[in-house]
């Protein structure tokens, strides 16, 4: 691998660099950095957690001006918290270049956004709903805009964002350059790419599967009433550091969470129904460590970087494979180990297959996880974190009663009975959740498709265009059952601005749903029941 200094990049980007602790560029980073340089289009697309916002964050910090007071570059994300996060990531890599960079996203106050764009940054991250608000209010203009970056490219496609992205690059002057990035290009990203690329370099670092393989990924075949209990006693096993539980509906990830918190878990839930506030304070706890257990809708499926997240559990099956990619890919980032469990209940396990198929890659399947091994595991947790404490020395008070209850009882049965109370069983307390519908897949068609010309290593299991906003507007054809307005696929964002209401997601917008996502074309393998 090349190490930054071979890029001939500005000394304060790679003072940046090292300080972020980066030694060598990724495969992406490497691809895509010179082509950057250059001033190509390009479609980069690489596996999660491989560096892709660096790969388009550092030839972008490398090219603006700071002298310029007007916003010459933009970069558009699908949800609130990758805006966020991809914001103190350029940030990072702009601080000794002196490069002002500002999120601009739905459910922050707007007022407080306008007085921030007087400082004048040259680089916006936002999402489309509250970036065309601005635009409308005319706080933020276009006219000197250089370079647009697409991060989650499809996603942003495959939410609807479509007429929002249209609008935007309306007003961005056509001679600009252009990127698009994400670790999944089904084949209609060529629509987006053909409409608003020019002359596009693809670039594809993806060996011979979708996912990373630092990833360990298993399923488990359990009825809709045993995942709860799978569930605990997996957490219970397998000790994560961190784990995201990803939820289908937000109803189920504010059962889950309220029954993980019952029986003693440090979890909170996350989807597009809460308040700017109340997302902003899980994320902080999670990425603090003050909570363990993420319990999210795909709201948290995108891009978004939290080390120490050891495991991912699929709680409910994704929707699609493009879902289930990065969803386990909220872990073994960075090189770095992760394990990815997946619940499936018997109906779902052609999904399942498809899946299997469509990111080529085999899912093992594991036992249900014993009582006696969530037992063992907790257990060992327990004398894990005794032994941590008395290696910390920070007992001392105990120790004169420690000595008292020793000389009149037996030392085992005490520190028994000790860990008993601290392993803080709860299992006796019944847990009741809603049951979600299961997840099929048709069962002809299972080929692995692109229309024409691959982009890169793309799996294609989109091969059909998405018409927008064809779910929740009455069609009869959406491939999502209606009847459920719990139902969320990731919340995005929105602002509030009129043009952004029906298809607002982010916020506390009090439609059920939180994206009209459209329905695939049926010639494509996924409908629902
Ligand atoms: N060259 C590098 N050396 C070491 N770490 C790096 C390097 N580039 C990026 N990273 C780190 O790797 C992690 C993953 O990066 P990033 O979030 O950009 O991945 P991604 O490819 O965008 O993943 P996703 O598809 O999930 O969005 C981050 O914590 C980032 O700081
Ligand atoms: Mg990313």
């Amino acid at each position: 691998m090349k190490t930054f200094q071979e890029f001939g990049l500005d000394s304060s980007v790679l003072r940046a660099i090292t300080e972020m602790g980066f030694e060598e560029s990724t495969p992406i980073q490497e691809k895509t950095i010179p082509l950057a340089m250059e001033g190509r289009d390009l479609i980069g697309q690489a596996q999660t957690g491989t560096g892709k916002t660096a790969a388009f964050g550092i030839p972008l910090v490398n090219k603006i001006n700071i002298k310029e007071e007007r916003i010459s570059a933009l970069i558009m994300c699908p949800t609130r918290e990758l805006a966020i996060q991809v914001a103190e990531e350029i940030e990072k890599l702009g601080r000794f270049k002196g490069i002002r960079s500002l999120p601009i996203y739905g459910g922050q106050d707007i007022v407080k956004q306008i007085r921030a764009l007087k400082k004048k940054p040259q680089i916006i991250i936002g999402t489309p709903g509250r970036l065309l608000d601005h635009i409308n209010r005319k706080t933020i203009k276009l006219d000197d805009v250089q370079t647009v970056i697409l991060d989650e490219a499809d996603e942003m496609l495959d939410m609807g964002f479509m007429d929002d992205i249209q609008s935007i690059l309306k007003l961005v002057p056509e001679e600009r350059h252009t990127m698009l990035f994400s670790a999944t290009m089904p084949a209609n990203i060529q629509r987006l790419a053909q409409q608003f690329l020019r002359n596009p370099e693809h670039v594809s670092v993806i060996p011979k599967q979708v996912s990373a393989p630092t990833i360990e990924q298993a399923y488990i075949e359990l009825h809709e009433k045993q995942k709860f209990e799978a569930l605990s006693r997996l957490i219970d096993m397998e000790a994560p550091d961190l784990a995201i539980v990803f939820g289908r509906t937000k109803r189920r990830v504010d059962e889950l969470s309220e029954a993980l918190q019952k029986r003693g878990y440090a979890a909170e839930g996350l989807h597009g129904d809460l308040s700017q506030n109340q997302r902003d304070n899980v994320m902080r706890k999670f990425r603090d460590g003050s909570i363990d257990v993420l319990v999210a809708t795909d709201v948290a499926a995108r891009g978004l970087d939290v080390s120490g997240v050891t495991h991912v559990i699929n709680f409910d099956l994704p929707q699609d494979p493009e879902s289930y990619v990065h969803r386990i890919g909220r872990t073994g980032r960075a090189g770095k180990e992760g394990t990815a469990w997946t619940f499936v209940t018997p109906r779902e396990i052609d999904h399942l297959h498809f899946i299997e198929k469509v990111t080529r890659h085999k899912i093992n399947k594991k036992p249900l996880p014993s009582l006696a091994e969530a037992i063992e595991g907790k257990q060992k947790l327990t004398a894990e974190r005794i032994l941590d404490l008395l290696q910390k020395e920070e007992h001392s008070e105990f120790k004169g009663l420690a000595i008292q209850l020793l000389e009149q009882y037996d030392s085992v049965n005490l520190l028994a009975a000790a860990m008993k109370l601290l392993t803080g069983d709860k299992k006796d307390l019944v847990i009741e959740l809603t049951p979600e519908d299961p997840i099929r897949a048709r069962k002809k068609k299972f080929d692995v498709r692109s229309s024409g010309r691959r982009v890169g290593g793309n799996y294609g299991s989109g091969s059909g265009d998405r018409r927008q906003g064809g779910y929740g507007s009455g069609g009869s054809g959406s491939r999502y059952p209606r009847k459920d307005g719990n139902r969320e696929y990731g919340s995005r964002e929105g602002g509030g601005s009129s043009y952004s209401k029906n298809r607002e997601y982010g916020s506390n917008y009090s439609g059920n749903r939180d994206r009209s996502r459209a329905p695939r074309k049926s010639e494509d393998t996924l409908v629902s029941k």
